[in-house]
């Protein structure tokens, strides 16, 4: 461990934030593990940059990886660094970002250790999360109606189902609920969440998908269903259940990531990896504050977020 580099001077395009019982993508080369400090303080855990051979030229492709609750689920959700750590990954190159999540399913048909690609979320967090970069001097305003990247979420959505018949399920579409926590729903919520037609529920789509947005990251959350929160007749959700099927189920999971990663490092989707879709939005979106209402301390941070984009 002591002689893993702490230093990546290659820009790393693409990064994995593991969630809820995928802390780790063993099956990797590990080729250095940073420490950032950003202006938002430092990450859950240190970044590791792993190697990926790209399928169609064998050249190592630089994969971050992000544990959201830190290297021992040490972070609550509404503790997690979501500024740092998207601001961190951003840093280092990060243009793409595959974030997985356990969920609870809101619908029948969604079964534990089913998965779903999202393309929607409900904010229920509470405003107690910070979950902007632009504040206390700029303001800045983000398109949002469509909280993930479509484009690499039919990516995404491709490799899920080319494992279908491997003990993979895969539903395309989804409505996250992002509730606050750490405790689960009554059951007056679960009902309400499923009347207003969520499909999972978590409790950490929101910061990190909004950051993303703002720092030009295309992002798109896998999730595996883990129970069916308190609605359903069966037993309610507890963590037992939820690190059972996590366990139980990890290789698929795993082997969707690494789908994901196989098809990503292909050279024909250079441009989508790299986010240029979003290049130059942040430049635009934060320039609503006139020169003269700027404060230094929110350039500084923004500069070192966007280096050259504001004066
Ligand atoms: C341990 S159950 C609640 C916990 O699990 C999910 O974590 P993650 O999204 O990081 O996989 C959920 O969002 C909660 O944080
Ligand atoms: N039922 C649930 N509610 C919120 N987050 C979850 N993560 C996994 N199951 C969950």
């Amino acid at each position: 461990m002591a002689d893993v580099p702490s230093t990546y001077t290659d820009p790393v395009r693409i990064a994995v934030i593991g969630g809820t019982g995928l802390q780790s993508l063993p099956h990797f080369t590990l080729a250095a593990r940073l420490n950032v400090a950003t202006p938002w303080g430092h990450t859950s855990s240190p970044i590791s940059i792993l190697h990926h051979p790209a399928p169609d030229t064998g050249k190592p492709i630089p994969i971050a990886f992000l544990s959201r609750h830190g290297l021992h689920h040490e972070y609550a959700p509404h503790e997690v660094p979501a500024r740092a750590n998207i601001a961190a990954l951003r840093s280092i190159g990060v243009r793409s970002i595959i974030a997985f999540s356990a969920v609870g399913s809101l619908q029948e048909e969604v079964k534990p250790r089913d998965f779903v690609v999202p393309d929607q979320v409900i904010d229920r967090t509470k405003g107690i999360r910070p979950f902007t970069f632009y504040e206390g001097g700029m303001v800045g305003h983000f398109g949002f109606g469509d909280p993930f990247d479509e484009r690499l979420a039919t990516i995404v959505r491709r490799c899920g189902h080319s494992l279908e018949g491997e003990g993979v399920v895969l539903h395309d579409k989804g409505t996250i609920i992002c509730m606050e926590g750490p405790q689960f729903s009554t059951r007056a919520e679960s009902n309400l969440y499923r009347s207003w037609g969520g499909t999972v529920i978590n409790m950490s789509a929101l910061p990190e998908a909004k950051l993303a947005r703002e720092a030009e990251i295309s992002y798109q959350m896998i999730c595996m269903a883990t129970d069916y929160d308190c609605w359903h007749t069966t037993e309610d959700v507890n963590v037992e259940m939820v690190m059972g099927h996590m366990k139980a189920n990890s290789e698929n999971a795993r082997r969707f990531v690494g789908a994901v990663l196989d098809e990503l490092s292909k050279e024909e989707h250079s441009d989508q990896v790299q986010a240029k879709h979003y290049e130059g939005q942040a430049k635009f979106a934060g320039s609503i504050t006139a020169p003269a209402g700027r404060t230094k301390d929110a350039l500084d941070k923004l500069n070192w977020l966007f280096p050259g984009y504001y004066e």
